[in-house]
């Protein structure tokens, strides 16, 4: 299959209005096989370190919350000779970002970075989170891609998307599939993981006209509520009991563990306060008209 067709202006499309897009078999058999091969090496040698969800606190600190069973390192200009062959190729190969300049037109990705990770099983999991804030750095989107030949339902390990108003989305991690999603924001989630499980990430970063911010009006209106940089906010309003036992899940019993769900109690208290004069509409958005605003 030719990777313009399976790049097409369907993907971007729904990568504009869904704010996500799954391709399969983009790389094919042997190129996936190698990956694979490429990070279990990886791990085995010890390069993937523990992987860890970062918060900033009010007074600006940071802590760091060691995740239960997931490995990962950044592959970066200074250690791609850490794995020569396929996880090189990929991080000199721009096919998919010129795709993304070609086909959206208010898009342009100047950088791609790629990540490997490795999930033992054993319960490991990803809580929710959006992949970057559009006020603090400029990824524009994200993408996975699987690597798990043997996965079967009961395995875990699915990305789980939260497209509101859309409902949630759960997406198998088979091998050689691509999802492709906003990073600032789509909320997503890996559910635990019960069978080791392979993947990679890339973050495509630069520039995207369409965050034009729309001020909170004096009158509660759709538009203004269901604009993209909400969508992360309106999220954690409606799921967050389920945002919260993903961070229990996710983490070690710890201190710094308690501070995440403290920092969530705190923002679901100040979003609720922010969206006081939506609070009968929030629970209801899924029937109101989505607003056709472009995710990307
Ligand atoms: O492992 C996955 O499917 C997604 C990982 C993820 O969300 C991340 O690295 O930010
Ligand atoms: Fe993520």
């Amino acid at each position: 299959m030719n990777v313009n067709e399976l790049l097409g202006s369907e993907l971007c499309g729904s990568l504009r209005t869904n704010g996500y897009a799954i391709i399969d078999g983009l790389f094919g058999s042997n190129f996936t096989k190698g990956l694979r091969k490429e990070i279990k090496f990886l791990h085995q040698t010890e390069i993937l370190k523990p992987n860890t969800t970062r918060l900033f606190t009010h007074d600006k600190k940071m802590i760091s919350v060691p995740k239960k069973n997931i490995f990962e390192i950044d592959i970066t200009r200074h250690n791609s000779d850490l794995a020569p062959n396929y996880v090189k190729v990929l991080s000199e190969d721009s096919t998919i970002s010129d795709t993304f300049n070609k086909r959206m037109r208010n898009v342009e990705i100047l950088k791609t970075a790629i990540k490997v990770q490795y999930n033992e099983g054993k319960g490991g999991s990803f809580s929710m989170h959006s992949d970057s804030d559009v006020k603090q750095d400029d990824r524009v989107i994200s993408g996975v891609l699987y690597l798990n030949p043997d996965w079967k339902r009961g395995d875990g390990g699915e990305l789980k998307l939260y497209p509101y108003p859309q409902d949630p989305v759960v997406i198998e991690p088979v091998m050689d599939r691509l999802v492709l999603f906003s990073s600032p924001h789509m909320v997503h989630r890996v559910l635990p993981a019960y069978q080791e499980r392979y993947c990679l990430t890339f973050w495509f970063y630069g520039f995207n006209d369409d965050y034009v911010e729309i001020k909170k009006p004096t009158e509660p209106n759709l538009r203004f509520l269901l604009q993209p940089r909400n969508k992360k906010h309106l999220v954690k309003l409606h799921y967050g009991q389920e945002w919260m036992r993903s961070i229990i899940e996710s983490h070690h019993d710890s201190e710094t563990r308690a501070e995440l769900v403290s920092a969530l109690n705190s923002d679901l208290g100040k979003l609720r306060g922010y969206f006081h004069d939506y609070s009968d509409w929030i629970p209801k958005t899924k029937l109101l008209r989505s607003e056709d605003q472009p995710w990307i």
